[in-house]
């Protein structure tokens, strides 16, 4: 079940608020700039499908997120607990960091925990199989995928060269709760 845990930056370990409902998320979310939907991801995917097959899948979908929102470019990160690179790949988004374009991702299967942090707050939205979210440019976040990896994610780029992380060298994720496997 996708849910939004809210914390104030300094209590890690005592939530303001978690929410279930996609209303609750949504307009939580929403408040903050955050776009998160629910989409349908009907075709059934496995977490380690290539890059093509999803795409394919998913091609309806694709076209009409870079049709509204002007995206240029797509990928696909598709992991399951096998993966040979599964903790580097693991450790590359588990800091905190932004990016010069919006944060678009699709879950076609799977799961994972993007932890979005605004103002004082952290807004840690676990992410599953239907879930839209699109994170503003400049947001300070960071992402686990478990130790486990098991998830399918599309993502879409306004920016022709792809994902580019900028660190913000805070250690802030270290202290916050990751995806439980
Ligand atoms: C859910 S797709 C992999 C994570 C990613 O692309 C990213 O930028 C995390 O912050
Ligand atoms: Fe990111
Ligand atoms: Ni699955």
């Amino acid at each position: 079940m996708s849910s939004l845990t809210v914390y104030h930056q300094s209590s890690p370990d005592v939530p303001n608020k978690m929410l279930t409902h996609l209303e609750d998320i949504a307009s939580t979310l929403g408040a903050v700039g955050v776009r998160f939907e629910r989409w349908q991801a009907a075709a059934k995917i496995q977490p380690g499908a290539s890059q093509d097959e999803v795409i394919a899948a998913y091609r309806p979908q694709i076209d009409q997120l870079m049709r509204e929102q002007g995206y240029v470019t797509v990928d696909v990160v598709s992991l399951n607990k096998d993966h040979p690179q599964k903790d580097e790949l693991r450790a590359k988004f588990l800091d905190e960091h932004q990016h010069g374009e919006d944060e678009v991702r699709f879950f076609v299967a799977g799961r994972g925990l993007f932890s979005l942090h605004i103002d004082d707050y952290v807004y840690a939205v676990l992410c599953e199989k239907n879930d839209l979210i699109s994170v503003p440019a400049g947001t300070r976040h960071w992402f686990d995928m478990g130790e486990f990896p098991h998830f399918v994610a599309i993502r879409l780029f306004n920016n022709p060269e792809g994902w580019v992380a900028n660190f913000t060298g805070d250690e802030i994720a270290s202290r916050f709760p990751r995806l439980e496997d």
